[in-house]
């Protein structure tokens, strides 16, 4: 390994933008499709591999809820959760805040239930065997509308204490997060944090919506920030986190190389920027491959890594105690 991914791979860091269903690997969707006899349209795992070519967000989710369709039993669920988990503890992601999308799965008559407690049960083991912490995030499919979203948010009613928050997903276009402003209210009313993708293919105006009307305590993406400075201001000064996800932008050509990706220009105006992995396993990289790949192309410095992984905590929903007792383990990581 290079010194790079050495120093990467030995930075504690949290982890605040991951779907679950996005770290689906082809050879455990292949297991999953053999153990409950799901007929798949691809040969092979390599078959599968070559489908993972993307030209936009949308290219990408139709294949991504096509492979979600072989999680059906509280096992798969599990079992998908807890291979991420491992992952986490190998590349020293002591903290994860994860996305999950309840009605891909509803919609297919997998009960609510079935799909929290598989992965609230792998949580739970991580906290215990691993060390890992972890909060849950429901994501609303905002391709979908908004009485669907309202059955979603009352369904996770019976689970608060399992879900800290709501965030927004899926088709990013045409789906502004003004169409869930009213689903967001009653999720704030009963006591949910918001969060929503925002700004990833969609315009800035999308950003200032999210802030604005739903509320929300972090923007995911959020790349379209720079492009107004009165927003970018707010921001700042607010310190509203932005979960940036450098492989996703590459392989959703949100951005068309790296070079150019504004990660660089966001922290250097002050924005409290994380890197964070999206779907790893359709993207190609966990989150150690997200921060080497960004810090290649952008030349980041290590006091930049560093600033990264403390912004990953400083961002996360874990107490001011807590995130102290993490800051002072990267910072002690990075003097060495
Ligand atoms: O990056 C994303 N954007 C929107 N929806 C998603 N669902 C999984 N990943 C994404
Ligand atoms: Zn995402």
């Amino acid at each position: 390994m290079s010194d790079l991914s050495n120093f990467i791979a030995g930075l504690p860091k949290a982890e605040l933008h991951l779907h679950i269903e996005g770290t689906l690997e082809p050879e455990l969707l292949f297991k999953l499709a053999q153990r409950n006899q799901i007929p798949l349209k691809y040969q092979s795992v390599d078959e599968l591999k070559q489908a993972y070519r993307f030209s936009n967000l949308q290219d990408f989710l139709n294949i991504y809820y096509e492979g979600a369709n072989v999680l059906r039993e509280e096992q798969d669920f599990y079992d998908l959760t807890w291979a991420y988990l491992l992952k986490c503890r190998e590349q020293h992601v002591v903290h994860t805040e994860i996305f999950f999308d309840p009605q891909t799965h509803t919609s297919r008559g997998i009960l609510f239930a079935t799909v929290i407690n598989g992965i609230n049960h792998a949580l739970q083991d991580a906290h215990d065997k691993l060390g890992i912490s972890s909060r849950l995030i429901m994501c609303f499919l905002r391709h979908l509308d908004e009485a669907s979203a309202f059955q979603a948010l009352e369904q996770a009613l019976d689970y608060k204490d399992l879900i800290v928050g709501v965030g927004l997903d899926s088709s990013e276009k045409g789906n502004p997060p003004s169409k869930f402003e009213r689903v967001f209210a009653k999720a704030r009313e009963e006591g949910f944090l918001t969060v929503a993708h925002a700004g990833e293919e969609g315009p800035v105006e999308y950003v200032r919506e999210a802030v604005d009307l739903l509320k929300v305590f972090r923007i995911d993406h959020g790349n379209a920030s720079i492009n107004d400075e009165q927003l970018a201001v707010e921001l700042v000064r607010r310190q509203i986190p932005l979960t940036v996800c450098p492989l996703s932008n590459l392989a959703l050509k949100v951005v068309p190389d790296l070079e150019n990706h504004p990660l660089k220009k966001l922290l250097d105006r002050g924005l409290l920027v994380t890197v964070n992995s999206d779907d790893p396993a359709y993207f190609g990289g966990y989150i150690n491959e997200n921060y080497l790949a960004i810090a290649e192309a952008l030349s980041l410095s290590k006091a930049d890594l560093c600033l990264l992984a403390k912004n990953s905590f400083r961002g996360s929903l874990l107490t001011a105690k807590e995130q102290e007792k993490h800051l002072n383990s990267v910072d002690s990581f990075c003097r060495q």
